[in-house]
């Protein structure tokens, strides 16, 4: 086995672990910055990108059928140290050495692989370690070049892609107000409170606040300090006292779409989607009691994987934005594809993770595990989050999570999470916030109402979490914005 890692600690020392069988050398990526550079693109490239490349360069050339070859592993000023790779009937055995090449002469990335021995070369004194074979190599040399890209940033930020996505819901809410509920009907001559128009549009809290906070986001309603709704004067002369002139049977054309009467029927019910009896089950969220579609495992590839590409865009945000340099355990609670946890373990090397999640969900951590060469420091836990006891950890993270549940599973969560740390311990919340006075921002309160519409649950707002984190005893910092909307709350356990 051949693993190149970089972690990036922030210096260039000590940031390259090289494990060739069982042995692990540390070093410094330091030679890939004195790199001789000859073409004038590389003089831009980060380190994990050098290092990617010096990884295609070696996928190609170790292709070529040589039964020796040798990888640069490290340069300085008077020498260089390679790893001379030699074929033995089927097996593929390593060896480091070291040779009089100076390194500031070498360009690392393209001659960093040799046919012929370097100048003087000479074998360390370590053993003759197995690799196993090219195909293993190459195997290796993606797991090490896939570890690296767990650390990359989008170059475009795709924030607006998922506003469109969402955007649907604008004209949902909309209609399922104006053309079923007749939500500005209640607004002829009186101001009222959020607590008489609850109770005249018999909803129930969670549908409520969803449909409030939407329509005060639409710029349609607003709120005073004491609890009084209004219209706005755009809603009052396009909805109220409807004649030929107003807009309501515009609108009125969508009424009827499934997708208008789908929310309009969860409105009603305080149910999310997949509950009927020719439906899957709920997507993303388990508890006793509903009908889950995470128990299944086809379903539960499906669902996973429609996360992890916005948790592969977000991820190493959050690792490089909120850093865990200290931590020695990540539990990661509800962790689906665990890529949360990945990219904080392709970041830092000292780290172990514990992925959490449900029985169905976790072979696909364990294969996202294996595709970025983590799998030796990620483990992952069957459980249910509501029940089984959660594993100590000095770091617990609920990534997009609590999202998905009601108020009372919220707060229980949050606790149970805040027992299970250790004193000094923290609990990291990273999901979306919506205003603290429940107005928006607009594309929260549309991914709120989709949230509603697919879970149990909705966004919340800093002031929300903090009050349940608070409660739990926990000392309340941030949020750390990241990507896509979401920031991170970090909750750190007070000594008692
Ligand atoms: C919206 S996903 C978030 C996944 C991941 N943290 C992310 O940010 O992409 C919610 C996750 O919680 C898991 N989950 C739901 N109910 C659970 C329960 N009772 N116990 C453990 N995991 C649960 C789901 O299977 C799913 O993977």
């Amino acid at each position: 086995m051949l693993r190149i890692t970089f972690d990036d600690n922030g210096t260039s020392h000590n940031d390259l672990t090289v494990q060739v069988g069982n042995s692990i050398n540390v070093g410094d990526s330091y030679y890939l910055t004195l790199s001789r550079v000859d073409s004038g693109q590389s003089e831009e490239l980060s380190i994990p990108q050098k290092l990617s490349s010096l990884f295609d360069r070696w996928l190609r050339r170790v292709d070529e059928g040589h039964k020796e070859f040798y990888l640069l592993l490290d340069i300085s000023d008077e020498s260089t140290t390679w790893l001379k790779c030699s074929q033995e009937e089927n097996a593929l055995f390593a060896i480091p050495g070291w040779s009089t090449l100076e390194g500031h002469s070498v360009d690392v990335i393209r001659e960093g692989f040799r046919t012929v021995p370097p100048p003087d070369f000479q074998e360390f004194e370590s053993p003759n370690e197995i690799i196993g074979s090219i195909d293993e190599l190459k195997d290796d040399l993606l797991r090490s070049q896939a570890q690296l890209a767990a650390l990359k940033q989008p170059e475009h930020d795709p924030t607006i892609l998922f506003e469109h996505f969402r955007g649907t819901y604008s004209t949902q809410l909309l209609t399922v107000a104006v053309a079923h509920l007749n939500v500005f009907d209640h607004f002829n001559g009186i101001r009222p409170t959020r607590g008489f128009l609850q109770s005249q549009l018999q909803l129930q809290d969670r549908p409520f606040h969803v449909l409030l906070t939407g329509l005060k986001a639409l710029g349609l309603l607003t709120e005073d300090s004491l609890g009084q709704l209004d219209m706005t004067a755009t809603a009052r002369e396009h909805f109220q006292h409807q004649d030929s002139t107003g807009i309501a049977d515009y609108i009125g054309l969508a009424a009827e779409t499934s997708e208008v009467l789908g929310l309009l029927e969860r409105m009603k019910t305080n149910r999310p989607a997949g509950l009927a009896t020719d439906e899957n089950g709920v997507a993303f969220i388990y508890r006793d009691g509903i009908h889950s579609a995470m128990e299944e495992s086809e379903l539960a590839r499906y669902f996973t994987m429609s996360l992890a590409g916005r948790a592969r865009n977000v991820a190493p945000v959050l690792a490089d934005q909120f850093r865990l340099d200290d931590a020695k355990l990540l539990l990661d609670v509800g962790g689906g594809s665990g890529i949360y946890s990945i990219c904080y373990l392709a970041r830092n090397h000292n780290l172990r993770a514990i992925v959490l999640d449900r029985p169905e969900v976790l072979p696909v951590a364990v294969e996202c595990a294996r595709h970025y060469g983590v799998e030796d420091r990620l483990e992952v836990r069957s459980a249910d989050m509501f029940k089984d006891p959660l594993p100590t950890a000095d770091v617990i993270l609920l990534s997009n999570v609590l999202h998905d549940w009601d108020v009372p599973e919220c707060t229980r969560l949050v606790n149970r999470c805040a027992q299970a740390l250790p004193a000094d311990g923290r609990l990291l919340i990273h999901d979306v916030f919506l205003n603290d006075d429940l107005s928006g921002p607009l594309p929260i309160a549309l991914y709120s109402t989709a949230l509603f519409s697919m879970t149990e649950g909705r966004a919340y707002s800093v002031q929300e979490y903090t009050q349940w984190m608070s409660a739990a005893d926990l000392t309340v910092t941030g949020p750390t914005p990241t990507l896509i909307h979401c920031g991170v709350l970090c909750g750190q356990k007070t000594m008692n």
